[in-house]
């Protein structure tokens, strides 16, 4: 939608219209709450201003998000939004770094306790494997704020894209 009709919709339509990029409350209430932007800069600022997302706010938001690699599900606004954002990576190629993706995957949830979750736009399925397997080796807290950072890039980028000028 374009900025002016979301800085005049009702504050729950104007939230619903923006929750896919994020759902996470304390984000989407601020976004909303901004309003009325002069413009989108002023909008897409609002949104790197946010503080960093707590690990808890991190865990809820990726309850719900596709594994990188994996054809996300549904006819969902996230899903199609991660269908776009994952196109780069081919899903499902039998390939070598498809395979060790999935394992990385696997080990990342195993020793983090979520989703791997990085910004997937404009990154190739080589440049993802390598982030993976560097990040793997962080420990907790390291790794939870370099997923929470992924977490606000890929946000903003669907703020981009849901709010047009
Ligand atoms: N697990 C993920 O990193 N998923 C995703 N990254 C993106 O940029 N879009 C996704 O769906």
């Amino acid at each position: 939608m374009d900025l002016s009709l979301f800085n005049t919709l009702p504050a729950d339509l104007a939230a619903a219209a923006v929750r896919p990029a994020v759902d996470v409350d304390r984000w989407v209430d601020a976004i909303v709450a901004g309003r009325p932007y002069a413009d989108r800069d002023a909008l897409l600022a609002t949104a790197r201003q946010q503080p960093a997302f707590t690990p808890s706010e991190l865990d809820a938001a990726l309850a719900h998000h596709p594994r990188i690699g994996e054809r996300p599900e549904g006819n969902s606004a996230e899903a199609e939004l991660s269908r776009t954002e994952q196109a780069s990576i081919g899903v499902g190629q039998e390939t070598e770094t498809a395979r060790r993706l999935a394992a990385g995957n696997a080990d990342y949830e195993q020793r983090f306790q979520r989703v791997f979750l990085i910004r997937a736009a404009g990154r190739s399925a080589e440049d993802i494997l390598a982030q993976l397997e560097r990040r793997l080796t962080q420990d907790r807290a390291a790794e939870a704020a370099e997923a929470a950072e992924q977490l606000a890039q890929i946000a903003l980028l669907r703020l981009e894209g849901i709010v047009t000028p």
